[in-house]
């Protein structure tokens, strides 16, 4: 662990941009009771910031207002609308620096890949602002001479969003991007690990314009307490959660008595596979850069890398090599390519992948330790000849671990692939336009890269099928999930 702490207002070039207090109904607030939490930094494991640490009331509070703002904020035109957003999206951009900066410093990702996040994040800002003044109704030749048929698409109303500490600004700008765009109130409570670019966000969306109320930022420590607030207040009108299957379920479980509209990205087991007739440099720079992604991270990692027999020697070997050059550190150093893990868990889950791995026969070919560094950092690490009952074939390492598995054939490999009840993004290089075909369409996956792996943007819909999720964000699909269809039948 570096000695050194973080003394984080002085990275900033606008230091106003670190908040500490919860953004409830257009106020920067304390909790009620004066409570807080501690934000620490992954990699030097000093606290950054105290931020406050609010209850189910603040949080109604919260609610209310959103309600409250909709009357106005939804009149507005969607071109008004849009103006506010393309600003916010511009102040995004203008402070990409310090946005990247506290994202880095509360999460640990290395400084480019954060700034990185900034820009995707911003896009679907920008994205949704332009696609709000697309959202367009219907007529429909009526059934009788005497009736005429509309239908009207008006926003759902009241959105609760739950987001994950991996992605601190996208996942909440892939929600409300659209929501707000489409002219929803917006509740947000991010990750308690990564509240501090959640409320950074709020900083600009206030200065772009947003009305008072219409967007808030609930920081607490107590996600159960939160979730339950969300899905038993009966203002709220939709749910949009990203993260865990498990905590996914808990969700829907909740939601289900109010029958509330609900959006669920959810855990991933990302298939990688490596036929014969792949180009196999472009596999391996497609491997490492969906596997070592956010040091392993993100729901659409390769989790499981089969490798066709005729090239999986190469395949290793070339992998292995790519591996040893990344560079383990702090985040905020240059030169870093691979920050810590978010915290100890997360390092004890790739150890005992790596340790059932090896305890079914697999071999370590580079990495398999804690780094040298210490606290949540790990060697990036590839272990070969990985049998198909490791754990690490079912359970999402979310982590630097990848794990090579041997395959004959076409239809063996897709079976396998297919054997999860995940099925967020799947991966695979060849060149036999044949067997691009037939793959592409056999993989039970709402994402598929083909020769690539790197498939985040947000002119495309991203979404899971099986226990992966439900619904898409991004795209011109990404807006329907917050709007309500209305049919009008009108007797002249
Ligand atoms: N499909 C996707 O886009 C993503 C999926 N994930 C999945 O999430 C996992 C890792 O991320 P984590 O943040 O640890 O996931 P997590 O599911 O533990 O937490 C996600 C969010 O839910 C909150 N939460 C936890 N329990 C809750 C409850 N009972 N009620 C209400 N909120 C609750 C957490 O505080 C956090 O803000 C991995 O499985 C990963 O695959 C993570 C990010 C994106
Ligand atoms: O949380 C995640 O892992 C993201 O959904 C992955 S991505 O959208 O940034 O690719």
């Amino acid at each position: 662990m570096t000695a050194h702490s973080t003394d984080l207002k002085m990275l900033l070039k606008d230091p106003s941009l670190l908040e500490t207090r919860a953004f409830v109904a257009g106020e920067w607030v304390d909790a009620d009771d004066g409570r807080t939490f501690e934000v620490r930094n992954p990699a030097r494991g000093d606290v950054i910031a105290r931020v406050a640490d609010l209850s189910r009331a603040e949080v109604k509070r919260a609610i209310e207002a959103a309600q409250a703002a909709m009357k106005d904020w939804a009149a507005r035109t969607a071109k008004d609308r849009a103006k506010v957003m393309r600003r916010w999206f511009e102040l995004m951009m203008e402070n990409q620096d310090d946005l990247g900066t506290i994202l880095t410093a509360e999460q640990g990702k290395p400084l480019p890949e954060a700034k990185g996040e900034i820009a995707y994040g911003a896009s679907f800002i920008e994205w949704f602002g332009e696609e709000a003044k697309r959202v367009y109704g219907e007529t429909i030749p009526g059934h009788m001479a005497d009736k005429r048929i509309t239908v009207l698409r008006q926003p759902i109303g009241v959105v609760a969003s739950i987001t994950p500490w991996n992605f601190p600004n996208a996942m909440i700008t892939r929600k409300c991007g659209p929501a707000l765009a489409v002219g929803c109130g917006f509740v947000a409570r991010p990750a308690a690990e990564t509240p501090l670019s959640a409320l950074a966000l709020a900083v600009l969306g206030e200065r772009a314009g947003l009305p008072k109320g219409i967007l808030s930022v609930v920081t607490s420590s107590r996600s159960s307490d939160i979730g339950k607030e969300f899905c038993e207040n009966p203002l709220i009108r939709k749910l949009t959660f990203t993260g865990s299957t498990e905590v996914g379920r808990i969700l829907l479980r909740q939601a289900a008595d109010q029958v509330l509209k609900c959006s669920m990205e959810l855990g991933g087991n990302a298939p990688f596979i490596v036929f014969d007739d792949a180009d196999l440099d472009a596999a391996v720079e497609g491997a490492m850069a969906s596997k070592f992604r956010n040091n392993g991270q993100t729901c659409v990692c390769a989790n499981r890398i089969y490798v066709q027999a005729g090239v999986y020697d190469e395949f290793a070997k070339r992998l292995a090599k790519a591996v040893d050059k990344l560079t383990v550190g702090d985040g905020l150093k240059d030169g870093t390519t691979t920050g810590p893990l978010i915290n100890a868990d997360a390092v004890e889950k790739v150890e005992e992948h790596i340790a059932d791995a090896l305890g079914r026969g697999a071999q370590v070919v580079t990495g398999g330790k804690r780094h040298d560094l210490g606290g949540s950092f790990f060697q990036p690490t590839v272990v070969t000849n990985v049998p198909a009952d490791a754990k690490v074939s079912t359970e999402e390492t979310f982590g630097p671990l990848a794990p090579l598995f041997r395959f004959e054939t076409e239809e063996e490999v897709v079976a396998k692939a297919n054997d999860t009840i995940f099925g967020l993004a799947a991966y695979f290089y060849a060149r036999d336009i044949g067997r691009i075909t037939r793959v592409q369409e056999s993989l039970e996956y709402g994402i598929v890269g083909v020769n690539t792996g790197i498939i985040s943007t947000e002119v495309a819909p991203f979404g899971g099928v099986k226990q992966s999720g439900l619904g898409r964000e991004g795209s011109r699909h990404g807006i329907e999930d917050y709007l309500e269809m209305k049919y009008v039948c009108l007797s002249v």
